[in-house]
């Protein structure tokens, strides 16, 4: 089920990931730096993980954010904001990035070399996983979209 067709006509496992912008209220997202001994360590990403067997993304991605952070997050505060894929060594990264704009608890580092918040159109100073820069403006058209949209339902014009 998980097998797909590459582009070189092998095939690739589906390596489905799941990832959070955590936007606080001035508009700025949380982004962790991946621990030495890690694939991509020392780079900048959004706190997420692994789907496991048997879980939903949203499931997966609320038990992540429990694990790495310590927040509490309810299913229904997931947007999805958009994904990106990127091929890896006997595999192939699907990366679902789902927006948060709610949660219980403060984050704190529990696996992280360390968290930094910062506005989308500012991250472009930090070394990401080259998944990551799609998520990022991707992120940006949704949450420039959201803020339109907002603002035009609350002056009545929707
Ligand atoms: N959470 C997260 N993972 C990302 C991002 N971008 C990106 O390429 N990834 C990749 O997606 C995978 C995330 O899985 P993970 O964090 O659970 O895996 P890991 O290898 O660190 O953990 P493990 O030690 O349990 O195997 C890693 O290969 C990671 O490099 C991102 O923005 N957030």
């Amino acid at each position: 089920m998980n097998n797909i067709v590459a582009g070189s006509g092998e095939t690739a496992t589906l390596f489905p990931v799941v990832a959070a912008a955590l936007v606080d209220a001035d508009g700025k997202i949380l982004l962790q730096r991946r621990p030495s001994g890690k694939a991509h360590a020392g780079l900048w990403e959004f706190p997420g993980g692994k789907v496991e067997p048997g879980e939903t993304p949203e499931t997966a991605l609320v038990r992540e954010l429990r694990e790495e952070l310590g927040i509490a997050v309810a299913p229904d505060m997931l947007e999805p904001a958009g994904f990106s894929t990127e091929p890896l060594p006997g595999r192939h990264l699907l990366l679902m990035l789902y927006v948060v704009r709610g949660w219980r608890g403060t984050p704190v580092a529990l696996e992280a070399d360390g968290l930094v918040w910062r506005r989308p159109e500012a991250m472009g100073d930090l070394p990401m996983p080259p998944a990551d820069p799609p998520l990022v403006r991707q992120l940006r058209a949704y949450l420039g979209d959201s803020v339109i949209s907002d603002a035009e339902s609350a002056s009545g014009t929707v």
